[in-house]
């Protein structure tokens, strides 16, 4: 399945891509002069083919997962918190139901491994790979198996939604702990300085930002995972929301349907999915610059330059809910802009240097 998925991940339009720029240099204003939204667009006609694309269908797929490590004391919150905010997204009280709601967005809310039993709590997606994982600083996070499985739900799961309609998916997390699951993954496929990828999270000390750090040098000195492997980092130190949100980023590229990349977590997620088929990044936009200091880094690694410098860092999909509007507008610009000669407005005055 995986490899059919990644023979599936072409590069995007050249032409469409060609077009949607020559579109954007006849609209009356300076060339280049929407900035990134250019550059958003260009890419968008590049992903569907086409440079006039009103995207309808969004979806924010938030998946919950506890962590083992959340034991050893590296979250602000406890472990609990995990389970109450799923309960939550359900009742649309979080930050994302009130973003997505005012961007005609879904929520969809997936539990791939928190530690508690939902029933058929109505509203959920249930896909639950395992109770959490385990705490990675005495044993691996996960199996090799339960990876993959987790991987394979967030595949499935982006077939579903785009065969349902979605036009557009954009990544969400929610799991206690999960900042330091996502610094261990960055240390052990960058080689990164754990300083460096390790931040306050939901608001621990510098203090606890030391011990966070520590945290993680033991569990990779314990599992010494293969950086080259993706795979035997996320079961040895990784998380079940982040094998589902890479498999999620994978069935959307072999999809063509556009994948925006929520924060630092997601990010993380983002470099897995890149790390087993570099193609995906082409399919890949990077919504906003997180106040976790390993989400630069990230970024970097991905070759991905966000449009929003919000100082957020909350995850869920908040950040990349809140560049929805901005899509639809570039995408209106393309669709309802006048050009130069439509508008009888006078183009660039031809000067010395061009
Ligand atoms: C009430 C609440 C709502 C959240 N929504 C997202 N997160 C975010 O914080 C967690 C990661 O931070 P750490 O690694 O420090 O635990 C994740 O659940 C993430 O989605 C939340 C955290 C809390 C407390
Ligand atoms: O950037 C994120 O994704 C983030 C940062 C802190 C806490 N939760 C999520």
């Amino acid at each position: 399945m995986l490899e059919k998925v990644i023979e599936q991940i072409n590069e995007r339009n050249a032409e469409a891509m060609r077009q949607a720029e020559q579109h954007l240099d006849q609209l009356t204003k300076p060339p280049g002069s929407l900035g990134k939204l250019e550059l958003l667009t260009i890419q968008l006609a590049g992903i569907t083919g086409d440079n006039q694309t009103t995207f309808s269908d969004k979806r924010i797929v938030l998946m919950a997962a506890d962590h083992g490590v959340a034991k050893e004391g590296v979250s602000a919150f406890p472990q609990e918190v995990t389970e109450q905010m799923v309960y939550n997204f359900l009742r649309g009280g979080a930050a994302i139901n009130v973003i997505a709601k005012q961007t005609g967005a879904q929520v969809v809310c997936v539990d791939i491994g928190v530690a508690a039993d939902f029933g058929d709590t109505a509203g959920l997606v249930h896909k639950k790979v395992a109770y959490g994982s385990n705490n990675m600083r005495r044993e691996p996070a996960l199996s090799r198996e339960q990876a993959r499985q987790a991987l394979l739900v967030g595949i499935e799961l982006a077939f579903e939604l785009i065969a349902d309609g979605a036009d557009l998916l954009a990544t969400g997390e929610m799991g206690i702990a999960n900042t330091t699951t996502s610094s261990a993954v960055l240390v052990a496929l960058t080689g990164a300085p754990v300083m460096e990828t390790v931040g306050q999270g939901t608001g621990v000390t510098t203090e606890g930002i030391a011990h966070k750090a520590r945290v993680i040098e033991e569990s990779i000195a314990l599992h010494q995972p293969n950086p080259q492997d993706v795979y035997d980092t996320l079961h040895k130190v990784g998380g079940l929301e982040l094998c589902g949100l890479a498999g999620l980023i994978l069935g959307a590229a072999s999809k063509s349907v556009p994948i925006v990349i929520d924060g630092f977590i997601s990010t993380v997620a983002a470099l897995c999915a890149a790390r087993i088929c570099p193609n995906t990044k082409q399919y890949m936009i990077a919504s906003h610059r997180s106040a976790e200091p390993g989400h630069d880094l990230a970024l970097s690694e991905l070759g991905l330059s966000p449009i929003i410098d919000g100082q957020m860092r909350l995850g869920e999909g908040t950040g990349a809910a809140l560049l929805f509007p901005m899509i639809d507008s570039i995408q209106a610009i393309m669709r309802e802009m006048a050009t130069f000669a439509s508008a009888g407005v006078s183009g660039k005055e031809a000067t010395s240097d061009g």
